[in-house]
Parts: structure tokens; C-alpha cells; sequence
């Protein structure tokens, strides 16, 4: 199988009420060791790269790497998705290496502008069939959107534009952030804004900076010598009410990063005298492996693998056409 697209992903994850991890990418071991989660647990998967990741891998090693991880794993859906892309000169290289969905990320533009910079990566990316995941409101804790500084998304906003810029599917701040420090207190979200979001805009929704940043591998990582004080996540249980109100693509990255972290610090502590990279970067790739897998299953994506008619990106064009 196959490469997929969002739209047809996270419309399958509707039906089905799961919601589909996606995971950032940047080398060979996180490419393997998520799509080892994704056969473990018989999901589907959606892979994502940053503009970071497009330039750390220099793009022909991205591509190649991705294609790899389609031929090795025929039986799984992926989806080569485009994180937080800035402008349509980053959409058209990402679509050029395969790339069957893109983020344009226009969230930090005034709301016309956003609305312009969507509509027209949509035009571009939907006659070649692929899909496009867009963004309103800034992602932050509630309580800088109290004090003015990041922006909830706002459902009858949502719904104007989604309307004006025909994207699949919209990634909406509702109190989450990047990284391994959400949140200074206790987890708090406007889980209250999803269903009502969702109502509104009727695409699936997308919810960013969705690591849980669990406390025992930011243990680990300071026990072998890190220092990670005070990071938070979001809960799991959070981002499961979350999906049970209509968010079907999770972004994970954080977790990742964590799991990495910590099994490559655990091997130079205990092991001072190896030197061999795959003998931490090896560890490493299993332990990227158990934490995707654990979130495949709690997000409700596990066995769902097989559900899949793959629709070529042609047919998507011809779909997108008729609209
Ligand atoms: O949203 C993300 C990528 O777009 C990743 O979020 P985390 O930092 O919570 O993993
Ligand atoms: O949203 C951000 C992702 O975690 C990717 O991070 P990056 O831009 O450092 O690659
Ligand atoms: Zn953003
Ligand atoms: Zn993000």
C-alpha cells in the first residue's frame, strides 16, 4: 500500500472515531523505528517534515528515505505530510518529493491574509491531488490567551475559513504548544471549543504540540545526565476526549525527541566505552518504536491498517475537480 493522502486518512478515521498519530521525521531510525510501530500495531500512519527536517535531510535523503519506508512496509497506509509549511515556494518542493499532503501554516498572518496564503496553496496542491491541512489561532497555554498573548481559535471564524479556503482539514489552538514545556501548572485545555469548532467547519480537525512528554522518560533522561526540569504534556486522556469531540490528526514530535534522548544518554552513561552509533542509535530506534506504538494504540488507530482502499492522487485531482 501505499501512500494515501490526509483527506482520505483522516475521512477513514471519521468513520472509524480513532485518530491518526503524526509523527516528525528527520533520519533513517525515526523513519524506521515509527513504521516498526505502525506494522506492530497495524495502523496507519501519517510521517511529517518540518522545514527544519527538509533542510537537515537535504530533501533527496528525505525522499529517498520516505520511498524506502513505502516499499518495506506494503501493507501499512502512509501519509507524507508537510509540517508547518510557510509559503506556497515550500508547498511546491514538498510536492515535488513525493508529498501527498501539506500544511500551510498562515496562523501568525492577519485573518485575510491567512485566508489568501490557504486559498492558494489549495488551488495548487488540489489539482495535483493532494491534500492540505490549514491553521487559525496561535498555539499557547489558556493562560497567555488570558493575558493577550496567543489566540484560541474561534469557531464562527473557523467556519468562514473553511469555507473561503476549501482546506481538508484545520489545525486549531486550543490551548496546546510546542515542546516540553506546556504548560506551568496543571494541564489545562478548551476542550469545550473542539465540538464546537468542529460542527461549524465540518473537516477534520488537527491538534498540534499533542506530545504527552511522559515523566518517566524525562526521568531517564535526567537520571543519565540531562537536565529537563518542570516540562509537562498533554495527558493522554486529554487528547482521547479530544478525539471522541472530532480531532482525528495528532502531532507528536516532543516524545520522540524524548525517547531518543533518553535511551542515547542511558547508553553513554552505562556504556562508557562503546563508540559504535548503532549501538545508541539502535536503542534509540526501539525506544522511538514503543512510545509510537503506545500512542497508535491509545489514539484508537491500532488494527486499523487493513480498512484501507488506497485512492490514487489522480483520482484525488478529479475529486477536487468536480467541487
Ligand atoms: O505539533 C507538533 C508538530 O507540528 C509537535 O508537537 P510536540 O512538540 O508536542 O510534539
Ligand atoms: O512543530 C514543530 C515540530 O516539532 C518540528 O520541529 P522543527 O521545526 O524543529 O523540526
Ligand atoms: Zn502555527
Ligand atoms: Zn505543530
Amino acid at each position: 500500500m501505499p501512500l494515501i493522502t490526509l483527506y482520505q486518512c483522516l475521512r477513514e478515521a471519521e468513520k472509524g472515531g480513532y485518530g491518526v498519530g503524526a509523527f516528525n521525521v528527520n533520519n533513517m531510525e525515526q523513519i524506521q523505528g515509527i513504521m516498526q510501530a505502525a506494522r506492530q500495531t497495524r495502523s496507519p500512519v501519517i510521517l511529517q517534515a518540518s522545514r527544519g527536517a527538509l533542510k537537515y535531510t537535504n530533501l533527496t535523503y528525505l525522499k529517498h528515505l520516505l520511498q524506502a519506508a513505502l516499499e518495506e512496509n506494503p501493507d501499512i497506509p502512509v501519509v507524507f505530510h508537510l509540517d508547518h509549511g510557510d509559503s506556497l515556494e515550500t508547498v511546491k518542493t514538498a510536492i515535488s518529493l513525493g508529498f501527498s499532503s501539506v500544511m500551510i501554516d498562515g496562523s501568525h498572518l492577519e485573518f485575510e491574509q491567512n485566508v489568501a496564503l490557504t486559498r492558494s496553496v489549495v488551488e495548487y496542491a488540489h489539482e495535483r491531488g493532494v491534500s492540505v491541512e490549514a491553521e487559525l489561532g496561535t498555539l499557547g497555554g489558556i493562560e497567555e490567551d488570558v493575558a493577550g498573548k496567543v489566540k484560541l481559535t474561534d469557531p464562527v471564524q473557523a467556519e468562514e475559513f473553511v469555507r473561503r479556503t476549501g482546506c481538508d482539514a484545520l489545525a486549531v489552538a486550543i490551548g496546546t504548544s510546542h515542546g516540553a514545556y506546556k504548560f506551568k501548572a496543571e494541564p489545562k485545555l478548551a476542550l469545550d471549543l473542539v465540538p464546537e469548532i468542529y460542527r461549524r467547519v465540518r473537516v477534520p480537525l488537527v491538534m498540534h504540540g499533542s506530545s504527552s512528554v511522559p515523566q518517566e522518560l524525562v526521568e531517564e533522561v535526567n537520571r543519565y545526565g540531562g537536565r529537563m526540569a518542570g516540562s509537562r504534556g498533554v495527558p493522554i486522556e486529554s487528547i482521547q476526549q479530544a478525539i471522541k469531540l472530532g480531532v482525528r490528526k495528532i502531532n507528536v514530535d516532543t516524545d520522540i525527541r524524548l525517547a531518543v534522548t533518553a535511551a542515547v544518554r542511558k547508553v553513554f552513561v552505562e556504556s562508557p566505552e562503546k563508540f559504535d552509533p548503532r549501538e545508541y542509535l539502535g536503542p534509540a530506534r526501539e525506544a522511538i518504536a514503543r512510545v509510537v506504538a503506545s500512542r497508535m494504540e491509545a489514539f484508537g488507530a491500532a488494527g486499523h491498517a487493513g480498512d484501507y482502499a488506497p485512492v490514487p492522487l489522480e483520482e484525488m485531482r478529479a475529486h477536487y475537480r468536480q467541487k
